[in-house]
């Protein structure tokens, strides 16, 4: 047994976290064909890695599949129930920056906060007869912090990609989406409300707690937080 390294496979993720170990002595890399989805080792023995949809990573940690696994701190938060209980967070890694937030239409000009946005979503059923409808691909983060405001007057509209063109479309009142330069929002004339930051996130290195850990896997794990103890980066 090895102990399996789950790294996103491809993009922005995959190529920062190979930067991220490079910087402190641990080389990873693809190998194989273009599209093949096999990874390379060095600098440290008894590792494996293994390339995974960064959605994918936290449900593979939580299923004990792989050790250790690179994602979002935002995926692990909304793919897991409990998190707490499957993994723990070794190193946030200082990338992949993205904000989980709530954002309405900006000609929506008398909501600004959530408070506001309960209640529009009171006033809008009294008008329209339906709840509110949220799009997001993050259905437990908005749920839980929706509950947590005391918002109930709504609902959530399954969106996993181009959520910001649901309102536009007219499939969604408003949005829960991550958002990092902004564009995609100003460019869909939608705001985010003054507290509607549901999460930050950023790549971070975790462990998983369901993952069998043999002796030469704990010895590897020690070799590898060495590494990183080490790097002044
Ligand atoms: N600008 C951004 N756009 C999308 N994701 C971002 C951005 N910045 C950081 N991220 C983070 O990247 C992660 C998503 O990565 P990615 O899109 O590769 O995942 P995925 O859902 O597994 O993709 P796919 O389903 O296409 O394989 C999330 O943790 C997200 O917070
Ligand atoms: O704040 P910005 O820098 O504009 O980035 C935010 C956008 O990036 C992501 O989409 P992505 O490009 O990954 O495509 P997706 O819509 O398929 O998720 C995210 O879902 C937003 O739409």
């Amino acid at each position: 047994m090895t102990l399996k390294l789950g790294v996103p496979s491809k993009g922005r993720l995959m190529e920062k976290t190979f930067d991220w170990f490079s910087a402190r002595g641990i080389g990873l890399s693809r190998t194989g064909a273009e599209r093949e989805y096999s990874g390379a080792v060095t600098g440290i023995d008894g590792m494996e890695l293994v390339l995974l949809s960064a959605s994918e990573i936290p449900r593979e940690l939580a299923r004990g599949r792989i050790h250790l696994g690179v994602t979002g701190s935002d995926l692990v938060r909304d793919k897991l129930a409990a998190w707490h209980d499957h993994v723990i967070e070794l190193e946030p890694m200082g990338f992949g920056f993205a904000d989980l937030i709530i954002a309405v239409p900006k000609c929506w000009v008398d909501v600004d906060t959530i408070a506001d946005l309960d209640s529009a979503a009171a006033a809008f059923r009294a008008t329209h007869g339906f709840r509110l409808r949220i799009a997001t691909k993050y259905h437990r983060l908005v749920r839980e912090y929706l509950r947590k405001e005391g918002v109930a007057d709504y609902q959530l509209v399954d969106s996993q990609g181009a959520t910001e063109g649901t309102v536009k479309n007219l499939t969604a009142e408003a949005i829960a989406d991550i958002t990092s330069t902004g564009e995609t929002l100003r460019a869909n004339h939608l705001k985010i409300l003054g507290d509607g930051i549901i999460h930050r996130s950023q790549a971070t290195l975790f462990k998983s707690r369901k993952a069998q850990w043999t002796g030469d896997d704990r010895k590897a794990l020690q070799v590898l937080k060495d590494s990183l103890a080490a790097a002044h980066v």
